[in-house]
């Protein structure tokens, strides 16, 4: 899927008055197949941009499209359609207790099931191999039948991961998906989702605190600061220098190795900082 974003411009329903727009007038363009890691600091705004992506915040100004479409000039069935098109994989997937994974997992394809084929699903899943299959580019098949409460946080993650391989979604928005992962599942799970992306040519977007990961992993980094892009570059240029100037007064928050701040310049306090 193609995104788009012109000028584009979010603000949380519930920010105080007067506050700064979250993201300020965003532009950028991703192909359909693109594989892209958004990092910065905390509060940067990278979740805010994933659900502007995910047609889940409106933008305030500016537009954000979805294959050439404003989902907001929609109706309401065409909207719904657009949104099962893509998935958007929370930072702690929404799993409900007592839930059996087999069925956690299928509740990815329910966008693309009609409420009868759902509801009977909760009871007789239908494509258990397909779920196992996806467990098992987590490394959890063994988990199939385990109740989701009785996994521990980085298994529920990876259980969340496994849902967008069952998705049927031309775009996959995935929020920090290593948050409670050791570095070799990490690995692991970034390596299946970008497979499972590039079998189905749908468009990655993950955000991303480990830079070092991103770096390994995506072709292309958009960063972000105070809601602005800060750089938008192929891994492959992004310097530690930018990475200093991004990360500025929150260098605990970069993960790796760090050049010596005395070898550097000191980046500049105002907008563009990152330039
Ligand atoms: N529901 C909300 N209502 C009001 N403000 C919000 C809301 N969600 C986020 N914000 C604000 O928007 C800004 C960006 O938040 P966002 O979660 O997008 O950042 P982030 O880069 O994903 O941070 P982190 O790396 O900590 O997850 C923050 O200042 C945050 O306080």
């Amino acid at each position: 899927m193609q995104v788009t974003l012109r000028a584009a411009q979010v603000r949380h329903l519930s920010a105080a008055r007067g506050a700064a727009p979250t993201l300020a007038s965003l532009t950028l363009a991703l192909a359909p197949g693109e594989q892209v890691a958004v990092i910065g600091p905390s509060g940067a705004g990278k979740t805010t941009l994933l659900h502007a992506m995910a047609c889940a915040l409106r933008p305030s100004a500016g537009r954000v499209e979805l294959d050439g479409q404003d989902p907001w000039s929609l109706g309401a069935a065409a909207l719904r359609r657009l949104r099962g098109r893509l998935f958007l994989a929370p930072q702690v997937p929404p799993l409900p207790p007592r839930q059996r994974v087999v069925t956690a997992v299928l509740a990815g394809r329910l966008p693309h099931t009609g409420l009868l084929a759902s509801l009977r699903s909760l009871v007789y899943p239908v494509g258990i191999a397909q779920a196992q299959a996806a467990l098992a580019r987590f490394d959890l098949a063994d988990k199939l039948f385990e109740r989701v409460d009785r996994l521990s946080g980085g298994e529920r993650q990876r259980v969340g991961l496994a849902r967008a391989l069952v998705a049927e979604a031309g775009l996959l928005l995935v929020d920090e998906p290593l948050s409670a992962l050791d570095p070799a599942r990490a690995g692991l799970a970034l390596q299946s989702l970008s497979q499972a992306a590039r079998d189905r040519n749908a468009t990655l977007v993950c955000t991303m605190h480990d830079v070092p990961m991103a770096l390994r992993h995506f072709p292309r980094v958009l960063a972000l600061r105070d809601g602005a892009l800060c750089f938008d570059l192929p891994a492959a240029a992004v310097t530690p220098e930018r990475l200093m100037a991004l990360y500025d007064q929150h260098l605990d928050e970069l993960k790796g190795p760090v050049p010596e701040p005395g070898m550097l310049p000191a980046p500049p306090r105002t907008a563009p900082y990152c330039r």
